[in-house]
């Protein structure tokens, strides 16, 4: 849950101590770990009988779909304005523009084949490859204008993801009209941006076609593809619901089976619609963040997202663990685990922020662990299982060892909603139970340093420094270097996290100082133990293996033995001829000798044979 302060709050906090008395609290819903379920799978059909019933496909609504396309078609499309930014640019663009000739004419040539018989359209094909062979000597295929919108279908355009490189790059060049810039592109701006070489002609001032094209994408969307636009019934289509593992302000998170791959995900949905409203920026915020940051293993991993009833949905990796909130529900953690805590969480943000993005709201409910290495296998439950059944690769005992090791835990940072670039931040405040002092006070300078000192407070409230304050004179101790040490942690433990949550941010280590400090490097205790169980389980896999082949082997010894025994019976004399031919080809050295050794061997047995 977050507890957020409106500008006014905030401006009343550097004033008053008191004011942060009047936030509201609430009580945040408890996730809870998936408990083993069972699973009956079955084979999964592509034309299912329940599929067949879904009231979206049923014959009647497509009939009125039909019959809506047909209205559609019948209205006048809807007219997007997307003219470039002036005037200037547009006269300029009459020339030497993507609207060349020749895309005049591809597009032309689509809208008559429309109308034209068969043999006509194959003579217009036939020009067309003329025509084609022409331009190909003087220009290069151009796309469509962007602002040419009369004829572009939504599902011709894909928002621009304000995260990626690529788009920072352009951005940075000349800015947009919104804080994320321009926020969808054209397909063909598009292909032409990812088929442009750096060496292109067409490079224009920088030298360079695709940062060109990116420009021209940028500068020339000014809208944000609307979550309408993108609404696809698709989440009881594709995924089976097994249970709600959380809730947080924005979001219902549910453990879901995705009916073809088997695999368990974490799917987000949206509490509100939110197409259309203010939410919608931040969920797409949240999407294009963890498009572009879930590949790092301390990162919730990102599959897919999708809008279904105005509603966002995102398609996590499940982290069977739950959150760290819900795990110290149980009993604060020691030092040796807040090593590999902090070491797991401060490596996913060297990697934010090596992106040049901050997270904005880490703390315990949106830390996220794993703990085992079949979380993802659809497991039945073990008691059910026989021993030496069919799919008991005879892994399952070490498998199981390594279920029982605490030191498996992998944290990973989640609920990535309020990422926001250093280059151009746009802060929505996390949960201020969190968040340093400067944050509250709208100084945006270091936000690096902001995301140091939430999990520094983190590492406070886990180790047993909590509950934490919302707001009055404990809340501002905290802020103002008066942190309590915890008696159950080292003093060098103690000082690292005072020093994460130092009054000034410029005092505070950054990642990259924090995953090389000496408290870390001697979380080797861990490492050389991860390596042992490592070095078991391959061990082990090791062993399995060399029975597979001795088995083998004994296999193969009694099948020369019968052959032997076969080839020494009374067997008629072509028979030992043809036996003879047989291990003289499987000796030939040389494959060339033995094509022409097979011939001569094949003549030989027909002659026998007569
Ligand atoms: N990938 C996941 N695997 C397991 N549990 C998850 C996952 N994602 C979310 N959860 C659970 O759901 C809860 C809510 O998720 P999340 O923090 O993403 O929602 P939110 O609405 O954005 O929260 P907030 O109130 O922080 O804005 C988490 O605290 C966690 O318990
Ligand atoms: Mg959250």
């Amino acid at each position: 849950m977050a507890f957020r302060l409106s500008k006014h709050e905030t401006s009343v906090i550097s004033a008053e101590d008191t004011s942060l008395e009047q936030l509201d609290s609430s009580v945040e819903m408890q996730s809870r770990s998936p408990s083993p379920f069972v699973f009956n799978p079955r084979k999964l059909r592509f034309a299912d009988d329940d599929f067949d019933k879904d009231p979206l496909e049923s014959p009647q609504n497509n009939n009125n779909n039909n019959n809506n396309n047909i209205n559609n078609k019948k209205k006048p499309q809807r007219d997007v304005d997307m003219s470039p930014p002036c005037q200037k640019v547009r006269a300029l663009r009459l020339f030497n523009t993507p609207a060349t000739p020749k895309t005049i004419l591809q597009k032309s040539t689509t809208n008559f084949s429309n109308h034209l018989s068969g043999a006509a359209a194959a003579a217009n094909a036939s020009k067309h490859q003329v025509e084609d062979h022409i331009f190909k000597l003087s220009d290069r295929p151009r796309s469509l204008p962007l602002h040419n919108h009369r004829s572009m279908q939504p599902q011709d355009t894909a928002n621009v993801n304000p995260f990626t490189p690529d788009s920072l790059m352009a951005h940075n060049k000349k800015r947009c009209r919104t804080q994320f810039g321009c926020e969808n592109l054209n397909l063909s701006a598009m292909q032409r941006f990812l088929l442009s070489e750096p060496s292109d002609e067409d490079g224009g001032h920088d030298g360079a076609g695709g940062i060109d094209a990116a420009r021209e994408i940028h500068q020339q969307a000014p809208k944000r593809l609307a979550l309408h636009d993108t609404n696809i019934s698709r989440f009881k289509r594709e995924f089976m619901q097994v249970s709600v593992i959380g809730v947080g302000e924005f979001g219902v998170v549910f453990q879901c089976v995705n009916r073809l791959d088997g695999c368990i995900y974490a799917i987000k949905k949206s509490k509100k619609p939110v197409a259309g409203s203010s939410f919608e920026k931040r969920a797409l915020n949240e999407v294009w963040a963890h498009a572009v940051l879930g590949k790092h293993d301390n990162v919730v991993r990102y599959y897919s997202a999708w809008a279904e009833d105005d509603h966002m949905l995102i398609q996590n990796e499940f982290c069977d663990g739950g959150s760290l909130h819900a795990r110290i529900q149980e009993h604060c953690l020691g030092e040796s685990e807040l090593k590999i805590l902090l070491m797991h969480v401060i490596e996913g943000l060297r990697y934010i922020h090596s992106n040049d993005l901050v997270h904005m709201d880490i703390k315990p409910e949106n830390i996220f662990s794993t703990m085992n290495p079949t979380a993802h296998k659809l497991c039945p439950n073990p008691q059910q299982q026989q021993p030496g059944s069919k799919d008991d690769d005879g892994m399952d005992s070490v498998y199981e060892e390594l279920r029982r090791s605490e030191n498996l835990v992998t944290y990973k940072i989640g609920d990535l909603g309020h990422v926001t670039s250093v280059n151009e931040p746009h802060v929505e405040e996390g949960d201020c139970r969190y968040l340093p002092k400067e944050i509250l006070q709208e100084d945006y300078s270091n936000l690096f340093k902001a995301d140091i000192f939430s999990l520094g407070i983190t590492l406070f409230e886990v180790a047993g420094g909590g509950p934490l304050p919302k707001n009055g004179p404990e809340w501002h101790k905290l802020r103002n270097g008066e942190v309590p040490t915890i008696p159950t942690l080292s003093k060098d433990f103690n000082e690292l996290i005072a020093q994460m949550m130092h009054p000034e941010p410029n005092n505070r280590p950054s990642s990259m100082s924090i995953y090389s400090h000496p408290i870390l490097s001697a979380v080797d205790s861990k490492s050389k133990l991860q390596l042992g169980l490592e070095l078991t389980v391959e061990k082990r896999k090791n062993e399995i293996l060399m029975n597979k082949l001795r088995e083998a082997k004994k296999q193969i010894k009694l099948l020369e033995q019968r052959v032997s025994v076969l080839a020494s019976s009374s067997e008629p004399l072509d028979g030992q001829r043809c036996l003879r031919s047989f291990t003289r080809r499987m000796r030939t050295p040389f494959a060339s000798h033995a094509k022409f050794n097979n011939l001569g061997d094949r003549n030989k047995n027909v002659i026998a044979n007569f």
